[in-house]
């Protein structure tokens, strides 16, 4: 009851009053009658906020175990750090990475959790969100003994005042995607039939093979190889009886040379050999002589084709101008002089 209605309820008693004579329990009853009718309806409406409070708290806590529970599902790995890089949230997928109830690792600094070794090399990627800039990268982690890659993002956790108090940390896994892609960069790198090198890659290695030979002044040689007469290969046991050569001749001349050296098919029948670092110039024609009778040996296996010979070119790199084009083309001129001494030989220019 408002103040308005209880003066008019006053006044309606001392009317009734003017009319009757009140006992004093009536007189009471009708004061404390409406004064009742008040605090029932203040109660009601307290009660009422109550509940609806109690509702609100309620679907707030739904909506927050919701959120907790979709974040726990996920497939990646949620945290949150303060400004010292200490966490203070860890979702599930965290514990199931780093083998540990999530709950253990709050507290703990981003360096504990880690290691050395990995702190030293996401430093930047820290300091760098903590001064207020998204960072993503990609990072590997060892898991159950096996090399596991990770997409990671790191989001500034900002205040009301803009001041950055810390950051958030979202990391998926990639790793299926990254072995796709090295298996793709592999294809694009390597002769499907050989499985050496392909041109591409050749002609990526080779200016940089120059620039070492510049760069430390230790000797280098390209060498530069071709089937003799291929053509009549192919000719008389067919194209497939051809691949077999080539296969069998590629693994002959990869055998005949150092781990390190880079061995690539160019095409058809040629092939290139880049020798780096030689002691002494002298030492990449002794290289050569030993590759060229390398690749004339028979085959292993009962194949339609037996034995091949190769000619070969070979140049020289003493750390001068020469560029990586210029001495490709005096391989491929000395490779032509081998062939018109009578193959099964090299020559040099
Ligand atoms: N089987 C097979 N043959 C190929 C492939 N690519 C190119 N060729 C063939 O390789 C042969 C290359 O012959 P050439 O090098 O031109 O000639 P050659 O008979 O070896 O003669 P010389 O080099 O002068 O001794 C051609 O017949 C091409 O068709 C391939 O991938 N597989």
């Amino acid at each position: 009851m408002d103040r308005c209605g209880l003066s008019l309820h006053i006044s309606n008693i001392a009317y009734a009053g003017r009319m009757a004579v009140l006992t004093l329990p009536e007189a009471i009853l009708l004061l404390a009658l409406p004064l009742a009718a008040a605090g029932v309806t203040l109660f009601a409406r307290q009660r009422r906020a109550l509940r609806e409070c109690q509702l609100a708290v309620a679907a707030h806590q739904r909506a927050e175990a919701r959120m907790r529970e979709i974040i726990d599902s996920l497939p990646a790995r949620i945290s949150q750090f303060d400004r010292q890089e200490r966490v203070l949230y860890a979702n599930r997928y965290c514990g199931v990475v780093y083998r540990c109830d999530p709950a253990d690792l709050v507290g703990k600094t981003i360096r504990e959790v880690r290691g050395d070794k990995a702190y030293a090399t996401i430093k930047t990627y820290i300091d760098r969100v903590l001064a207020g800039e998204h960072v993503s990268y990609e990072h590997a982690l060892e898991r159950d003994g096996e090399l596991r890659h990770y997409q990671q993002d790191y989001v500034p956790d900002v205040d009301a005042a803009g001041r950055v108090q810390g950051f958030y940390s979202v990391s998926f896994e990639i790793t299926d995607r990254q072995r796709a892609a090295e298996v793709l960069d592999r294809l694009t790198r390597t002769d499907p039939l050989t499985g050496l090198m392909n041109r591409r890659e050749f002609e990526q290695r080779l200016p940089e093979a120059v620039a070492r030979c510049r760069r430390f002044g230790k000797p280098m040689a390209l060498l530069f190889l071709d089937v003799d007469h291929f053509k009549a290969v192919n000719d008389t046991f067919g194209h497939a009886t051809g691949d077999e050569v080539l296969k069998a001749f590629a693994h002959q001349l990869a055998g005949a040379v150092r781990q390190t050296d880079t061995v690539a098919r160019l095409a058809g029948d040629e092939f290139v050999v880049i020798l780096e670092a030689l002691t002494r110039a002298d030492e990449a024609a002794l290289v050569a002589q030993k590759i060229v009778q390398a690749v004339n040996q028979p085959f292993d296996g009962a194949a339609a084709v037996r034995q091949v010979s190769a000619s070969a070119g070979l140049a020289l790199h003493d750390g001068g101008e020469s560029t990586a084009e210029q001495l490709l083309a005096r391989a491929d001129a000395a490779l032509y002089d081998a062939k018109a001494a009578g193959r099964n030989t090299f020559c040099v220019r």
